[in-house]
């Protein structure tokens, strides 16, 4: 049992009262501790904290493999058993309560679902925040003697690639600057949208999950290098689409190779290992090739003492110009923000295209907007943006639905109490965005697509807990390509709007299921109806 000091206990535990009176101010208590919390300060003993080893366990004792295997039996939404976390987590947070503690072969983590506890967290994340290892991906590093840089490094190390990658990719002077390449892209994918539509009437976009995620590429390579990849034409060369494959394996192996232990499946060579190694070989061969190409170009230009095409420079130019990392980091660095930039953002699309074909209302104040907003104007411009703001809303309110990360992830660096239980520095907390933008108690009407709750000065408004909606994560360590994201989206979206309505061929509730991401389980037969 871990030994606390008394007074430090009764410092958080204050802590943890002011953010459950926040929520019993809004809308009732949400935590254990909340609800526990007294209501004469002088007259109340401390409240009695309870050791770690009290925290609800589920299966408590049961031998790892049987544990994955009944976990794979609670994720029953797709044909085959698969482990999905997003569902498993709700049970388990119905049958156990907000908080329990989850052991796993070598990973010992405690799952929470409550804002303020949340809160909690992020007060003892410490200098360097850590995330949650994922293993499959540090390993696959480790025996291919690659860098681990901004999204898989920790402590100093992600210190110096942070503030290194941070600048190009955050600022948003700098930002501003790849609206103009994230418009021809999406202007692109519109016209292949247009032309690829197939079906019985010629509107439906066959493939859309696939279309949406070489938009995705396309922009980001685009930011990145400044180099159009050529995804949106017909032929699309085949290391192109091997780049694709690998990149979508990244994320589809990772259960798999992490459960339910990443050495003992490296080790055993398992198929979950194997897809997960393979796919990594592959991004990294072909990414390198791309940017030893590029990084030659842009050594040319600068020594003819020229700019970039469009007067500015891409990201992969910034960096390698900052002297502060070497070329292997370059690398990882660029092709850990590629990883990160795809799914996450295609996927996000995608659930926002579905939203919508059930409320063609709202498709049609997004017309209007976008019609108030930009006119005829070919170009979408980072002024323009600035005043979607009904697109704005609409994009939070399926990243509060549909989180594509669906749960954020800390090491406390630092012993700590949540809701009630002593939780020992180094202990990982899986923080649950799923499960609370569905509690009741933190968004009205939760289950609803609503994105006009997000609205200043609309009747839906409502204030919402700062720890209950963090679809980007939080702090120093949050995403570092949520501009370059949110950007994307607006303008692809508008260009979407624009033009065409969008209906379900058969409409119907579409689960997601995890696969590293909180995916679509099927294809969504999303029709793009030419407006009128
Ligand atoms: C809708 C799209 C996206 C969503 C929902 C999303 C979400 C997230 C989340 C939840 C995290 C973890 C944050 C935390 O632990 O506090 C994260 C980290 C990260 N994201 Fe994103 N992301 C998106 C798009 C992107 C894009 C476009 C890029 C690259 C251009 C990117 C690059 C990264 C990187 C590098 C990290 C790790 C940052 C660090 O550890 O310092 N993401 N993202």
């Amino acid at each position: 049992m871990i030994m606390i000091r008394i007074g430090a206990l009764n410092r958080r535990w204050s802590t943890t009262i002011a953010a459950g009176r926040w929520l019993r101010f809004h809308r009732g208590a949400t935590s254990q501790a909340a609800s526990q919390a007294p209501s004469h300060q002088k007259q109340v003993a401390p409240p009695v904290v309870k050791p770690f080893s009290a925290l609800p366990e589920p299966m408590k004792g049961l031998p790892s493999i049987l544990k994955y295997l009944v976990a794979m039996c609670t994720g029953g939404t797709s044909k085959k058993p698969r482990l999905n976390s997003h569902l498993m987590m709700g049970y388990l947070f119905k049958t156990y309560g907000p908080i329990f503690r989850n052991k796993f072969g070598s990973m010992d983590s405690v799952s929470i679902c409550d804002a303020g506890a949340a809160r909690e967290v992020f007060k003892v994340e410490g200098k360097y925040p850590e995330r949650q290892d994922i293993a499959p991906w540090r390993l696959h590093r480790e025996v291919s003697g690659k860098e681990t840089t901004v999204l898989l490094s920790n402590g100093e190390k992600w210190h110096k690639n942070r503030t290194v990658v941070s600048r190009p990719m955050l600022r948003p002077q700098n930002v501003a600057t790849y609206v103009q390449k994230i418009d021809d892209v999406a202007s692109d994918t519109l016209q292949r949208i247009q032309s690829i539509r197939a079906g019985p009437d010629g509107t439906e976009v066959l493939d859309l999950e696939n279309e949406l995620f070489k938009w995705a590429l396309e922009s980001i390579s685009a930011v990145l290098f400044n180099e159009r990849m050529g995804l949106l034409q017909d032929n699309i060369p085949r290391e192109t689409e091997d780049f694709i494959n690998a990149i979508h394996d990244v994320f589809d192996s990772i259960q798999d190779a992490m459960f339910p232990d990443a050495r003992f499946n490296m080790l055993l060579n398992t198929k979950g290992w194997r897809k997960n190694k393979q796919a990594w070989d592959t991004v990294f061969q072909i990414g390198e090739k791309v940017m030893d190409r590029q990084l030659q170009r842009a050594e040319e230009r600068l020594a003819r003492g020229e700019p970039d095409d469009d007067g500015h420079l891409d990201f992969l130019s910034i960096i390698n110009s900052s002297d502060k990392l070497t070329k292997e980091e370059i690398y990882a660095n660029t092709i850990e923000l590629m990883g990160a930039a795809i799914d996450t953002t295609s996927t996000t699309l995608l659930w926002t295209l579905y939203q919508l074909c059930s409320r063609p209302d709202l498709q049609d104040k997004l017309h209007q907007e976008v019609t108030e907003v930009i006119g005829q104007d070919k170009v979408i411009t980072w002024g323009h943006l600035k005043n979607l703001h009904l697109f704005k809303a609409v994009i939070k309110e399926t990243l509060r639905l549909n989180p594509v990360g669906f749960v954020i992830t800390r090491v406390v660096q630092e012993d700590t109490v949540l809701m009630g239980y002593e939780i020992p520095a180094k202990t990982t907390v899986l923080m649950s965005l799923y499960d609370m933008a569905r509690d009741p108690r933190l968004f009205k009407d939760p289950e609803e697509y609503r994105p006009e709750r997000w609205l200043r000065g609309s009747e839906d408004r409502a204030d919402t807990h700062p720890y209950a909606f963090l679809p980007f994560g939080f702090g120093t360590r949050s995403c570092v390509g949520r501009r370059v994201a949110e950007t994307e989206l607006q303008v692809l979206l508008a260009k979407i709007v624009q033009q065409f309505t969008l209906k379900q061929r058969n409409p119907r509730v579409i689960p997601a299921v995890t696969k590293g991401l909180l995916m679509p389980s099927e294809n969504m037969d999303i029709c793009f109806i030419e407006r009128k």
